[in-house]
């Protein structure tokens, strides 16, 4: 809309031409009648969109009381990733969680069989010159991308124009300052490519997943690379758990790698890799640790 404001002016000329010129200033009338309306709507779609940031904030920052790594997936419209994500909430190593799935519908907890735990977020798909007044429109939608612990490239390597797709999710991401976040790309739809084998010696070269969203191809490849990805991004921290935060000390075990526990009078000193949010969680309890040692 806000692209369509600057450019009504030409669209009502017919009229003024229609009438023979007896009717002068007619289409300049209606200009401004459409450019009101357009307004009026621009104004109550940014107040949507306000109340949506406003909600999405409130989910993250709910979730951040429940400190699992979240995976976002990004790519290109029509890449296949609200597809993936289904197929996961369909998988035997899905556990649809009914708080998650009431807190926010794009999210959904996937549960490893190593017992490990994640949350995985769907986002709009990325397009190509995306006008700037848009990416502020989206970034609304994109923002809890750059808290994520691993971003997921989902390409739809099928597409004649793939190599293009990622390039334009590539710059878009550069826009959203996520250049520290890891990152898993994902080749879907392997079953409509011409050679699935040849692609898949390609892709393995350069740690590439290949994967059928549709079929179930290479969803376990893909549950196992996002482990290993995960646990890469892990932090080591070192932290004391008084004995009446059990809840903390088992999160950590269930979400974490811990490394040592020690039992002490009044809690328990505990070193482990966990996801950053835990550990951002963890911080007021890493101080003790520190007088806990000396
Ligand atoms: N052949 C094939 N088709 C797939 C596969 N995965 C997804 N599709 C199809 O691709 C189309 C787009 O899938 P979506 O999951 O909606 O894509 P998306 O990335 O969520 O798209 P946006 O929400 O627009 O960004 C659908 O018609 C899917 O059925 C796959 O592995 N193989
Ligand atoms: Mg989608």
């Amino acid at each position: 809309m806000e692209y369509q404001l600057p450019r009504l002016t030409k669209m009502w000329t017919h009229l003024e031409r229609q009438a023979g010129g007896q009717v002068k200033g007619m289409g300049e009338k209606q200009i401004e009648v459409d450019k009101r309306i357009l307004r009026t709507q621009i104004g109550a779609l940014k107040t949507e969109l306000d109340s949506v940031r406003q909600h999405r904030k409130q989910y993250r920052n709910r979730r951040l009381s429940v400190p699992v790594p979240v995976v976002s997936l990004v790519g290109y419209t029509n890449a296949g990733k609200s597809t993936l994500l289904n197929r996961l909430t369909g998988a035997a190593v899905l556990a649809e969680d009914q708080l998650f799935a009431t807190l926010d519908p794009t999210t959904r907890r996937v549960q490893m069989k190593s017992g490990k735990e994640f949350l995985l977020t769907d986002t709009v798909g990325f397009i190509q010159k995306l006008p700037t007044t848009l990416v502020a429109a989206f970034r609304a939608t994109l923002e809890e991308i750059s808290e994520s612990s691993l971003l997921v490239h989902v390409v739809d390597i099928s597409h004649p124009l793939a190599e293009k797709q990622i390039e334009a999710v590539e710059g878009v991401l550069s826009e959203l300052d996520v250049e520290a976040i890891p990152k898993l790309m994902v080749w879907n739809k392997v079953d409509n490519a011409n050679d699935p084998q040849k692609l898949k010696a390609e892709a393995a070269k350069k740690n590439v997943i290949c994967i059928s969203a549709l079929t179930g191809d290479g969803i376990k490849e893909f549950l196992d690379a996002v482990q290993t990805k995960l646990k890469e991004s892990l932090v080591r921290v070192e932290a004391f758990i008084p004995y009446d935060k059990g809840d903390i000390l088992s999160t950590i075990h269930q979400i974490g790698v811990v490394e040592r526990t020690e039992y002490m009078e009044s809690g328990t000193l505990v070193r482990a890799h966990v996801p950053l949010p835990l550990a951002r969680l963890l911080a007021p309890m890493r101080k003790h640790a520190v007088t806990a040692v000396h």
